[in-house]
């Protein structure tokens, strides 16, 4: 089991933030995580990571339980890609030392850089269709190559779970499209992390993310197979108003009901 969440409650300063949360992710499953604003998707990935604690309930991660586990080794195998970070990474920096410098996610590289890690680097950027980025400066890039580069980056450390925390958020439609194309082609790839895809907007759910799990209150409202959790029935009743949806290459499209 890649992720074992039970009865999880989290409570801070008299709100409680999760409710009797139950989310189980297995081998070979890729998830993605919808909610809207302040629905507690954020909450729900510092558990995972161990920078929340439940008040009640048990959180398992890669078959360890929190606990009887160093949370800073823990975090050494789960990648989280999320555009705050952007603005931490240096401006000025090299677009391959950014993706380097997440071998053991440093902000900036302390180390002279060996030969494979720059051969990693590179084949993680062309696994990610953003090798011809080789030696830019950061700042010079899109706002969809940066976050292609952050994802290499997470790759660098070989995580075995990678969040990607709203990655489409800022581009337009067809960067969205490249650097979906890009994570597709990654989760399809051999020895794959799984992934974690945390959205708002169910159309960037891709048909690689077998499962999704709807999140609103706090409360895990929905949990399953991805076909039988996007249902117009289930996302109506979720957003508790009425949906329609539409589906186009086995992507869903959701727009308000008339
Ligand atoms: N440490 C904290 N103390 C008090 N309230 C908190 C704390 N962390 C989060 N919250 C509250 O918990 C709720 C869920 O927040 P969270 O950041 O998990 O939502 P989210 O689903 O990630 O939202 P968004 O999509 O806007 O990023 C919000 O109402 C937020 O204000």
């Amino acid at each position: 089991m890649i992720i074992n969440i039970e009865h999880v409650t989290w409570r801070r300063e008299g709100l409680t933030l999760l409710k009797d949360v139950n989310w189980q992710v297995a081998t070979g499953e890729h998830w993605a995580l919808l909610g809207l604003n302040g629905s507690g998707k954020t909450t729900l990935l510092n558990m995972i990571n161990g920078y929340f604690w439940p008040s009640e309930g048990s959180v398992s991660v890669l078959g360890h339980p929190f606990g009887e586990i160093d949370l800073r080794e823990l975090r050494k195998s789960i990648g989280w890609v999320s555009t705050s970070l952007q603005e931490k990474l240096y401006a000025a920096e090299r677009t391959q030392n950014i993706v380097i410098s997440g071998k053991h996610a440093t902000i900036g590289l302390y180390d002279s850089i060996k030969e494979e890690e720059l051969a990693f680097a590179r084949s993680l950027m062309d696994q990610l269709s953003c090798a011809h980025l080789w030696d830019r400066e950061f700042r010079t890039c899109s706002q969809g190559e940066k976050q292609k580069l952050l994802i290499a980056r997470a790759l660098m450390a070989k995580p075995r779970i990678l969040i990607l925390d709203e990655p489409c958020n800022g581009l337009d439609l067809f960067s969205r499209e490249r650097l979906l194309a890009s994570i597709q082609e990654l989760a399809k790839s051999a020895h794959a992390p799984t992934l974690i895809y945390v959205t708002h907007h169910t159309e960037e759910i891709l048909p690689v993310f077998t499962h999704a799990l709807l999140i609103r209150g706090g409360e895990a409202v929905r949990c399953g197979r991805t076909e039988e959790v996007l249902t117009e029935e289930g996302l109506s009743e979720f957003f508790e108003s009425p949906v329609v949806v539409e589906k186009h290459r086995e992507r869903v499209y959701v727009r308000m009901a008339d």
